[in-house]
């Protein structure tokens, strides 16, 4: 049996301030940075360890990391970096308000944004200031590998090649994964190995900071999962994100 831990990151400037992000590289709260200094505890706590890490290239989720292996004495580490862990691509949305959005255009609507999987936000104008296309870390992309906005199913498209060629091979290998992301992104992940269905999918939303342990047989199919702790906390904190996007 392997233990697969996915971890969204604390809470982040933009979360408190309830903006849609997206590939925003917003820092951490102060409240973030103490929800990463707690899943740490805690996983050091009940006895987790690991052997390799993995998470985005946005400052929210490799800080999360970070603060969590500093509580585990374990910074030394090997920590791989992927865009393919990155959040969602919030397209135009990007920096606007989430319940102002949803005052404008309804909560119906934004629901569909936000959690649809196949319908995606209005795409950035690639010239908008806000396109990430010419930001050095993505130099290395294909243009078209820098969305300009994205729905849940391209997520997933562009999270399963890591998962195929990156997290699998090491979870199979025995290595023990800690993978630091983002709401999105995590839900593309669990998405796929809980085989939920599009429809389904819409009413699953992911808690900042806390542990969210997935526990896999041989064939890396999901026997349990389980958050960390305090699991009716994790429900509230769930059910918190849910409402993020109402008037
Ligand atoms: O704004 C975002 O990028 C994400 C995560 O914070 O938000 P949502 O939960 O609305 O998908």
């Amino acid at each position: 049996m392997h233990k697969l831990v996915l971890i969204r990151h604390g809470e982040s400037t933009w979360n408190l301030e309830n903006r849609f992000t997206g590939w925003t590289d917003v820092d951490l709260t102060p409240v973030g940075l103490e929800q990463a200094i707690h899943s740490g505890r805690l996983l050091k706590a009940e006895g987790y360890d690991f052997d390799v890490c993995y998470t985005s290239v946005l400052k929210r989720a490799t800080r999360t990391l970070w603060h969590v292996l500093d509580e585990m004495d374990r910074t030394w580490l090997p920590v791989v970096n992927s865009w393919r862990l990155n959040e969602r691509h919030y397209g135009a949305l990007q920096g606007l308000n989430k319940s102002e959005t949803a005052k404008q255009y309804g909560d119906a609507q934004v629901l569909v944004w936000r959690r649809s999987y196949d319908t995606a936000p209005p795409a950035l104008k690639a010239s908008d200031p806000r396109s990430e296309r010419s930001d050095i870390r993505y130099a290395k992309l294909q243009t078209e590998q820098v969305p300009l906005t994205e729905c849940l199913k391209d997520t997933v498209a562009r999270v399963m090649p890591f998962w195929n060629e990156a997290l699998a091979p090491a979870i199979k290998m025995g290595k023990r994964v800690v993978v630091a992301a983002h709401g999105n992104s995590i839900r593309a992940l669990v998405k796929y190995l809980d085989n939920i269905s599009d429809n389904d999918i819409v009413g699953l939303n992911i808690p900042n900071g806390i542990p969210l342990v997935y526990e896999l047989d041989d064939d890396l199919k999901p026997i349990r999962h389980y958050y960390l702790g305090d699991a009716a906390a994790a429900a509230r904190a769930a059910a918190a994100v849910a409402a993020q996007g109402k008037t």
